[in-house]
């Protein structure tokens, strides 16, 4: 469904992202792991269409997503690493003012939906700067989600919230999963990796070097965790990938 075709980025002149081909199809649900500076960002932001590629192309549906942006981004959701939320402004205002914002047809009941689901009606009277991070992260998660997408590229959801709110995110994006959407994951966390995807992407200096089953990687995943002996790694997975 959505296709990369040798897509490259420079920054500065470095090479971000090295002429990434591959393929990720509808309602998959992919994690995508690395060492820290391997270029998952810059992979996610691609596909969001915050960035563009200095080399290559990106189909989506057999059509290149520049040629359509728009329509492409109704079909996006992208939760950045970084939160981006009015801090003056309570849960409830700030989730009607996206809704407003997105200007689409967002039914209440996905709203409330949403809501129930990461326990939102709790604090939907406070000021988001009052809020701790992980509450936070779960507004910031709801704000990029509020056109209910169909494709959901989510950097880091779980960063520097709790158990239980981790919990609630999970189960939440299991039920999306099982609804047909599709998920692209970036995390350093291996239990949300394994609990969410069946596929994963490891990126390593740019390159796109393991795209299959999670399975697959699971074996090697304490050397991944670890994060040590690269270049062993490297061969391992690139083997793997042929
Ligand atoms: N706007 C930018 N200006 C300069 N360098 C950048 C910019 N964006 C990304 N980079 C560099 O590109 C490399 C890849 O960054 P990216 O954020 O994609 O990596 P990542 O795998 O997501 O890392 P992390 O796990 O730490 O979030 C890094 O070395 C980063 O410093």
């Amino acid at each position: 469904m959505i296709l990369l075709d040798q897509v490259g980025k420079e920054i500065k002149k470095k090479h971000i992202l090295k002429s990434v081909s591959t393929q990720i199809n509808q309602g998959e649900s992919i994690g995508i792991v690395g060492p820290n500076g391997a270029g998952k960002s810059t992979f996610i932001k691609l596909i969001a269409t915050i960035i563009k590629p200095d080399t290559g192309r990106i189909l989506y549906k057999g059509n290149p997503i520049e040629k359509s942006v728009k329509a492409f981004r109704k079909q996006v959701g992208y939760i950045p690493q970084d939160i981006a939320l009015f801090e003056d402004f309570t849960v409830k205002e700030q989730l009607s003012f996206w809704k407003s914002a997105v200007q689409l047809s967002v039914s209440d009941d996905y709203v409330q939906n949403m809501m129930a689901s990461l326990d939102l009606h709790s604090v939907e009277h406070q000021k988001v700067k009052e809020l701790s991070g992980g509450w936070k992260r779960k507004v910031n998660v709801c704000v990029g989600m509020l056109h209910n997408p169909d494709i959901l590229l989510l950097d880091e959801p779980t960063a520097g919230v709790d158990l239980a709110a981790k919990d609630d995110l999970i189960q939440w994006l299991t039920s999306l999963h099982h609804a047909g959407k599709t998920l692209l994951i970036i995390s350093h966390d291996w239990d949300v990796i394994n609990r969410l995807c069946e596929k994963a992407m490891v990126f390593q200096q740019g390159e796109l070097i393991f795209h299959d089953q999670l399975d697959r990687l699971n074996d090697i995943e304490q050397n991944l965790r670890l994060d040590h002996n690269h270049q062993e790694l490297v061969k391992i997975l690139k083997q793997r990938m042929n």
